[in-house]
């Protein structure tokens, strides 16, 4: 028999917060646990939360899909729309995008999902006060969103899926109760994924932690999701079978509007997402973050904190690309010994980070499968550095410089600067919202 990935109904008990979702592969079962806080039960009866849980339960499957990635997707008792069923294929194929391409997997355009069809998938609408609720990273971007939506006056209330080490810190200094959910992996799914005959590779982590912010925003009160993905997030890293793949999909423009349509379709249209930097180019909420100093010690866009087991090393590693990147872009824009303070050394004036600066920048390899901006930007920053006082002597500023200017030429090094500092039109913010913000971060 051909090989399925089964997708069982979950279920939620309000009793204890837990939702439990169960998958089938190869004659084995998975369980997957989130803890949401305490739970009024009547809000968890809607038939909104109940579109949103089985959602949940079919974009929390690709943890487990991905061990063997099979080409048949069952759900035999979760109903879905045409629309749902083209967002659940836009997630395993364009979600795992990464791990397709880094596995030589060739699935784009040949999963399918069985599921019976829901011909009622625009559910009543559910009462939500305008309050908003904002999914912190512990990184500089969502800290911007804060600083954006304080200035502006939006109610918000901080939100993570297993909070740790910048997390907790950092909605510890924003000062206001958050919503935090535990999420708990199968270990069987972990342990399978270093096992001869499994796969392993990387998942859509934004489309995962919205699933469950979109759960906690029917059963808690809010009417919009708030989301700190900035527009450099929508380009790719590579083409493979014919499709380009991005380590970010879920942070794109693309998947925005698509889950966007979907949380409002379940709610009946009360519930909003968009994400509010979506205008700007990473090396302007850069610029952002320099307004505000109170985040400095306990921030870190560093992926090693954010492991399921935690970090036991610096805040800033100082040696992966998101490391090199971040501290590219901050370059230009912060006082050179407060960003040497944050991260604790000169990155730019170590030759041993020459090579991932050239990758970042497209003078060498491929954009690095991490979460980093467009690879002009980087090139843009660079070149600003080579006519910056603090950095124009940097070791990686000095030994990059001839091929930077012979690759891209100073015209287009200029031109991609300026592009970076103008905000971009194409968003999904609310009207309102989107002009005060725009007033506020001239
Ligand atoms: C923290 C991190 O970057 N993890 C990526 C890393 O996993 P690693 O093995 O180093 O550590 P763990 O995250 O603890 O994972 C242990 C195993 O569990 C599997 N797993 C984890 C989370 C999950 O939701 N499902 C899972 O199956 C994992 O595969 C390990 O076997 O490498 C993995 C393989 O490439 C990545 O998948 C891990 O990425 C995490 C899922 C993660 O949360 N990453 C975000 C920091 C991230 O990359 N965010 C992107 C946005 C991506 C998107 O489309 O939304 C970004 O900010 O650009
Ligand atoms: N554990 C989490 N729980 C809830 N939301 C999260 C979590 N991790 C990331 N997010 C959210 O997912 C989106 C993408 O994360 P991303 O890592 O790009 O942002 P960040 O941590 O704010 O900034 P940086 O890019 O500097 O790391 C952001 O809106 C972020 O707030």
């Amino acid at each position: 028999m051909t090989e399925q990935f089964l997708i069982e109904r979950p279920s939620f008990h309000p009793a204890t917060g837990q939702a439990i979702f169960t998958y089938g592969l190869g004659g084995k079962s998975f369980t997957e646990t989130l803890t949401l806080p305490e739970v009024d039960p009547e809000k968890a009866a809607s038939p909104a939360f109940a579109k949103l849980l089985d959602l949940t339960a079919i974009v929390l499957g690709v943890s487990y899909f991905k061990l063997r990635a099979p080409f048949e997707i069952v759900a035999p008792n979760i109903a879905l729309s045409e629309a749902e069923r083209a967002f659940a294929i836009d997630v395993y194929e364009n979600g795992l995008g990464e791990f397709y391409a880094r596995n030589n997997l060739a699935r784009f355009g040949k999963l399918t999902i069985s599921a019976p069809h829901d011909a009622e998938a625009i559910k009543p609408i559910v009462a939500l006060p305008d309050r908003a609720l904002l999914p912190i990273g512990g990184g500089k971007d969502s800290l911007v969103s804060v600083d954006l939506l304080t200035a502006v006056g939006l109610d918000f209330t901080p939100f993570a899926v297993n909070p740790k080490g910048p997390i907790i810190t950092s909605i510890d200094k924003i000062g206001t109760k958050p919503v935090y959910v535990t999420r708990t992996l199968d270990a069987e799914m972990i342990r399978l994924s270093k096992e001869p005959g499994y796969y392993n590779g990387h998942v859509p982590s934004t489309a995962i932690n919205s699933m469950i912010a979109a759960l906690c925003a029917v059963l808690f009160g809010f009417n919009q999701i708030v989301l700190s993905n900035e527009r450099s997030a929508s380009e790719g890293n590579v083409t493979f079978d014919g499709r380009e793949t991005n380590h970010q999909y879920s942070k794109s423009l693309g998947f925005e509007l698509l889950i966007a349509s979907i949380l409002s379709d379940a709610t009946g249209g009360a519930l909003k997402y968009y994400s509010l930097l979506r205008p700007y180019s990473e090396a302007r909420i850069a610029s952002l973050f320099t307004h505000e100093t109170k985040f400095d010690r306990v921030f870190s866009s560093c992926n090693r904190n954010f492991r399921l087991t935690g970090n036991d090393g610096p805040l800033w590693c100082g040696e992966c690309p998101k490391c090199h990147f971040v501290f590219l872009i901050f370059a230009p824009f912060m006082a050179k010994d407060r960003l040497l303070s944050i991260f604790g050394k000169d990155l730019l004036d170590n030759l041993d980070n020459e090579a991932s600066f050239r990758e970042l920048s497209g003078l060498a390899g491929q954009k690095p499968w991490e979460c980093v901006g467009e690879i002009l930007e980087a090139a843009a920053c660079l070149y600003t550095l080579t006519r910056h006082a603090d950095w124009h002597e940097a070791a990686v500023v000095r030994a990059v410089k001839a091929d930077l200017f012979a690759q891209y030429g100073e015209p287009k090094l200029q031109a991609a600067m300026a592009e970076c500092l103008t905000d971009s039109h194409d968003h999904h913010i609310p009207p309102a919202l989107a002009a005060k913000v725009a007033a506020y971060a001239v």
